[in-house]
Order: C-alpha cells, then sequence, then structure tokens
C-alpha cells in the first residue's frame, strides 16, 4: 500500500529473464491480474469473461468479470492495440483499478481477442501501459495519470527494478513516487525526453568493443520496459550479428556457447554516458537435455517512420540500469543495478 511516505511498490514476477509482471487488482471485490508495466504503450487491459472461447491465449488467463463487480461502469467502446509482438482487440468499461495500493477509477479495456502468437506464451494477463497520455489509444487518461492528479507520489516518476537472475527473489520492484535505493549503486545519469511524449531519448552512438559501429550521427532509443529484449534496426542488427558471430535461426540469433566469454561488450551511448552490457547481459544461456543454447537478446526490428527507424532497449538493458522515468521533468534517470 501507499505506505505514506509518498511511496507505492509492487513486486514484480521474473520468468525467464524475459517476461516481468506485477499483480493489480479491478473491481469490487477485488478481482486479481498479472500486469506487464509497459512504458512502451498507455493503456490497460486484461482478458474479458467474455472473450471467445476460441481465443486460446484469452481463455489460459484471469478473466475480468464485469458482473461480479459492483463498481463496474458500463462504456462499451470499440479497442484496439498493436504491439510489436501481437495484437488485442476488446471493448471499454471503467471501474477500480488498485496499483501498488493506490485505488483509481480506470477506463481500462476488456479483451475479447488476442492473437494467439505469442499471447499463448504469456505468463502475465493484461498489460498497464505507463506511457505517456499523447500515445493511450482512444485518448484514456493513463493509470499514472490518473495516481499523479491524486497528489498522493512524493514525486511525480516512477521506477523499475528487472532482476536477472528468475532465483532471485524478487523478480523485480516497480516503485511509484520515488526509486528503491536497495536495488540500485551509485548515482542516477538523467537524459531529457525527446519532446513527443514517449519514453524515447536521443542515442548518439552504439559501440561493439571501442569501435562506433551505428548510429553515429544519433538515432532515437526507445526505453520499453514491456520488451523482453534489445531491438534495432534489421540491417544494423544483423552487421552486429555477424561482428559477434551470431547466427540467425527460426528462433533468433544463436552463438556457440564455447566462444561467450570472448564476446565484445555492447555499449548504449546515452546522455552524457556510455551504457555498457558485457555478454553476462546479452546472452541467455539455456541448457538443454541435447545440449546449451546460447541465444543473443538482440532482435532485428524495423519499426516504418515516422516513427522509427530506432532502438528499443528492452528487459535486459534495464535489469543492468535501474531506470527512473520522471513525468516531472520529462526524463529518464539510470543508475547501476545491484
Ligand atoms: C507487454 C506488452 C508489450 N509492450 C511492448 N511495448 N512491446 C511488446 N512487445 C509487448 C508484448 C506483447 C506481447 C507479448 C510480450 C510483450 N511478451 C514479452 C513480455 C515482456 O515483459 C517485460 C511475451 C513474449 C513471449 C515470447 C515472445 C515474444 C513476447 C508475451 C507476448
Amino acid at each position: 500500500a501507499d505506505n505514506n511516505n509518498g511511496t507505492a511498490p509492487t513486486p514484480l514476477t521474473n520468468y525467464l529473464d524475459t517476461q516481468y509482471f506485477g499483480e493489480i487488482s479491478i473491481g469490487s471485490p477485488a478481482q486479481m491480474f498479472n500486469v506487464v508495466f509497459d512504458t512502451g504503450s498507455a493503456n490497460l487491459w486484461v482478458p474479458s469473461q467474455s472473450c471467445s472461447p476460441f481465443s486460446t491465449a484469452c481463455f489460459t488467463h484471469n478473466r475480468y468479470d464485469a458482473s461480479h463487480s459492483r463498481t463496474y461502469v458500463e462504456n462499451g467502446t470499440g479497442f484496439s492495440i498493436r504491439y510489436a509482438s501481437g495484437n488485442v482487440r476488446g471493448f471499454l468499461s471503467e471501474d477500480v483499478v488498485v496499483v501498488g495500493g493506490i485505488p483509481v477509477v480506470q477506463v481500462f479495456a476488456e479483451a475479447t481477442s488476442l492473437s494467439a502468437m505469442p499471447f499463448i506464451f504469456a505468463k502475465f494477463d493484461g498489460v498497464l501501459g505507463m506511457g505517456y497520455p499523447d500515445v493511450a489509444i482512444d485518448g484514456i487518461t493513463p493509470v499514472f495519470d490518473r495516481i499523479m492528479s491524486q497528489h498522493v507520489l512524493k514525486e511525480e516518476v516512477f521506477s523499475v527494478y528487472y532482476s536477472r537472475d528468475p532465483k532471485h527473489s524478487p523478480g523485480g520492484e516497480l516503485v511509484l513516487g520515488g526509486t528503491d535505493p536497495n536495488y540500485y549503486t551509485g548515482n542516477f545519469n538523467y537524459v531529457k525526453t525527446k519532446d513527443t511524449g514517449k519514453w524515447e531519448v536521443i542515442m548518439k552512438g552504439v559501440s561493439v568493443g571501442t569501435h562506433t559501429m551505428f548510429c553515429a550521427e544519433g538515432c532515437t532509443a526507445v526505453i520499453d520496459t514491456g520488451s523482453s529484449y534489445i531491438t534495432g534496426p534489421a540491417s544494423s542488427v544483423s552487421v552486429l550479428m555477424e561482428t559477434i558471430g551470431a547466427e540467425l535461426d527460426e528462433s533468433g540469433y544463436k552463438v556457440n556457447c564455447d566462444t561467450v566469454k570472448l564476446l565484445p561488450s555492447v555499449t548504449f551511448h546515452l546522455g552524457g554516458q556510455e551504457y555498457s552490457l558485457t555478454h553476462e547481459d546479452y546472452i541467455l544461456w539455456q541448457s538443454h537435455i541435447e545440449g546449451d543454447v546460447c541465444s543473443v537478446t538482440f532482435r532485428g526490428l524495423d519499426v516504418p517512420p515516422p516513427t522509427g527507424p530506432l532502438w528499443i532497449l528492452g528487459a535486459n538493458f534495464i535489469a543492468r540500469y535501474y531506470t527512473e522515468f520522471d513525468r516531472k521533468h520529462n526524463r529518464i534517470g539510470f543508475a547501476t543495478a545491484v
């Protein structure tokens, strides 16, 4: 609950270092849902009781049942949202949503169809967008904006810790209203957001080892808690992968596990700082019966202009660099995660 020092923590679950989600409630009495707190989008949706039985991804998750909530208010407006990995359709409803112990009356979407791929792999039920109102579908005021207007937060910021090791507990933490010094060391370095009302910044270069290979003339980087990996323009990522000797197969880039220790750091130049990822940060080492598989947590993704071209720095970046999202000063702060 908001432990009246103006901050509200929510513990997160870490599923295989690729999915991070925490619990919220909707309705009275409370119906519990696991959601990804997603800076890459700005809407809240959960699966609906009225989703079609053929929508497997919907059926295998917790579903909101309006008929069991005495605080439900009907809306019915259509809703659809697209992510880099999957899309969702449904309709709008309104009810009391509780995040980190803070209640808000919130317009959200009841999802009636989720694209099977890849939502069948989702360990979470829904998504709580932590993006700016500018990117909210149907012009809905996002949850964090509703919480800010209650003036219960010490600071108009929220912070994200993603653990790097699934056995670590908790798997992560979202703090509304501040940061949690238990999960970072040193000071924060800040980067102003671009003036676009998105959690994106100007990146000044991407280096492999000591050599700046991409984005030397400047490019856009989205700091996206809803993405598992790091994505960049497909052409750049394929050159990057060639440089580290990774090969593309049907499930992404792989390297020979014997070479992992020798792999160079990949460094992102944001604000006045260099943010390096070592092979520990960007290789997902999975032990299988038939042998170990070493996946590279980079993906090529071409986002068409005007939004793109851009790089998306996702969970594996945030796991290394504790991130503060500052709505008061429209800036993003990074500190070394513990
Ligand atoms: C959180 C919503 C969202 N927001 C933004 N900005 N970007 C994207 N890509 C997503 C998104 C949509 C769908 C899914 C997803 C992510 N997943 C990743 C969780 C990341 O948790 C941090 C899982 C997954 C499993 C297998 C392969 C691909 C993806 C389930 C499916």
